[in-house]
């Protein structure tokens, strides 16, 4: 088991204007699994999310990443924590400006210390997988917002981290690109043991994944298991949208 809950509660204000965003979650994610979050919007997902990547604390309960309970360190060592452990491909790519497409994936690395021509080559591999091959000496600025979301993807895959975070990642991605980047997560899992957890809105996009959570006012709602076999993607398409309209 990579990633626990335990009763995650998760309260904004107080008294009159209290507000559980996440009310009682518990949840136990594989090693190597790829997992979907969905639910309507106001339902809990970022927070939950944020919650699981040590970005945020919860109010009570328990987060317990690769042994470690989150929830009992201080600010400084769930940034350790983060850093050496989790890949995030949020909405906002938070791409360096000065620097090119090759030094903002490997810049992480490099901020760690670590620099040598193998990570370059992983670099250039991971971005020859999105499609940019022909743009690694280009600045953020020179590129569509897809074009800089999948930097982010790559900067995000380099160190192959245990866990990946992701907030709609194909959000400004066209749909070939969107599969061909769904597909790379995909591999990693099946090649490198790596765990998703992806938020997104999209029921062609958690058709991807192995199983997929359904969020409703701050509780997980259902779970969805989905058959690995291609040739059954658009019936577990409508049945993604089926339990959507049932939890509605
Ligand atoms: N800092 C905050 N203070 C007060 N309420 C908050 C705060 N952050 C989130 N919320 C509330 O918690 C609830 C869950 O928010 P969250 O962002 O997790 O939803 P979501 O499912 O990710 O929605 P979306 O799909 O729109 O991104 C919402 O009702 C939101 O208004």
């Amino acid at each position: 088991m990579i990633l626990q809950t335990k009763h995650l509660v998760k309260e904004y204000g107080t008294g009159d204007t209290r507000f559980y965003a996440l009310n009682d979650v518990n949840l136990q994610i594989g090693a190597g699994e790829f997992v979907v979050i969905m639910g309507q919007s106001g339902s809990g997902k970022s927070t939950l999310l944020n919650m699981l990547s040590g970005l945020d604390r919860p109010t009570s309960g328990e987060i317990i990443l690769d042994g470690i309970h989150l929830n009992r360190l201080n600010d400084a060592e769930r940034t350790l924590v983060r850093r050496e452990k989790i890949g995030f491909i949020f909405q906002f790519f938070n791409l360096i400006p000065v620097l090119n497409v090759l030094e903002n994936v490997t810049l992480p690395l490099r901020l760690g210390g670590e620099k040598n021509k193998k990570w370059e080559r992983r670099a250039k591999e991971l971005l020859a997988i999105v499609g940019l091959s022909d743009k690694l000496t280009s600045r953020p600025a020179e590129l569509s917002g897809g074009q800089q979301q999948r930097v982010a993807i790559a900067r995000a895959l380099l160190s192959r981290p245990a866990l990946i975070m992701a907030d709609e990642p194909t959000g400004s991605l066209d749909s070939k690109t969107s599969k061909d980047v769904l597909e790379l997560l995909k591999s990693c899992c099946s090649q490198f043991n790596q765990t998703i957890v992806l938020v997104t809105h999209d029921a062609q996009v958690a058709s991807f994944a192995e199983r997929v959570l359904f969020m409703k006012d701050g509780r997980l709602a259902d779970e969805l298991f989905i058959h690995p076999d291609e040739s059954l993607r658009s019936q577990q398409i409508a049945e993604i949208y089926r339990r959507i309209e049932m939890i509605a």
